[in-house]
């Protein structure tokens, strides 16, 4: 099985993260404050994403990455490997993505004097107190939102960004830097606008559970959602998570392509 594709997707993934962590902590003071957790687990997962996403494609297609621009997948396989990344990358990112949601729900930007300690005081200390107090399940919780959230929209990313790599570049060639940048951060909005609705609702449920149940599941969190808020609830976030993903996920297959040609 080729690595190269793990490798590149790890090293992308970071250097995604680094630009696009200040949209994730704009609410707090000091915009790369925190950074050592989420690069840790964005690596891991990327890699895992375009890792699996390469390797399902030469499984379909018997095209290894350096052929894939003179002999292009169908949109069918691409479609097909990214719901495959997407859904093997989710399970690795459930319990980081738990974590994170669980520490930007909890803190004041400032403590206040006098104020009680935060409950979790940091990544290590959150997984060790969720694991105490809601078991090894408790780590996993809103993972079935996540995969259901990641599994059709990594699809879309992939196709999203083969479909505009391939329009722009002339036949047999390889994408220009420019193209990838372009391509890269359209399929980071296109797949952050269909999958928002279910990022408000995986959200929702890996909050619950932290005093009282209130969901029963992903359908009744979906429901009781709509019924309190409107549909509106479902785009909640979706201009913040696109100014993000544009410049995030630009760099990330830049990086990505560039490390590849590099290596092949
Ligand atoms: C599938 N979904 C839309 C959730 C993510 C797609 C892009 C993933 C990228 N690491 C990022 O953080 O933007």
């Amino acid at each position: 099985m080729p690595v190269e594709e793990f490798v590149a997707g790890w090293i992308s993934g970071a250097l995604g993260l680094v630009l696009g962590h200040p949209f994730d902590t704009v609410k707090l003071l000091g915009f790369f404050k925190g950074m050592s957790f989420p690069i840790a687990s964005i690596a891991v997962v990327n890699s895992v994403l375009f890792g699996v996403y390469s390797n399902t494609l030469l499984l379909l297609t018997a095209t290894s990455h350096q052929e894939r621009w003179a002999q292009p997948p169908s949109y069918m396989h691409i479609f097909l490997a990214g719901c495959t990344g997407g859904f093997l990358q989710a399970y690795c990112l459930a319990p980081f993505d738990l974590i994170k949601v669980r520490l930007q729900n909890q803190t004041e930007p400032v403590a206040q004097p006098g104020s009680p300690p935060p409950q979790y005081q940091g990544p290590v200390h959150c997984a060790a107190s969720i694991f105490r107090e809601e078991g090894y399940r408790g780590l996993f919780r809103g993972a079935w939102a996540l995969m259901l959230r990641d599994t059709p929209t990594m699809g879309i990313y992939f196709i999203t960004y083969e479909g505009l790599c391939h329009q722009y570049t002339p036949e047999g060639q390889n994408p220009s830097s420019a193209t990838v940048l372009v391509a890269g951060g359209f399929a980071g909005i296109a797949s952050w606008v269909a999958a928002t609705p279910l990022d408000v609702i995986k959200s929702r449920m890996q909050m619950d559970g932290l005093r009282r149940r209130v969901y029963q599941g992903v359908l009744d969190c979906m429901v009781s959602s709509v019924r309190q808020e409107g549909l509106g609830v479902f785009f909640r976030g979706v201009t913040i998570n696109s100014a993000r993903a544009f410049p995030v996920n630009a760099v990330t297959f830049l990086s990505y392509e560039y490390l590849l040609r590099w290596w092949g």
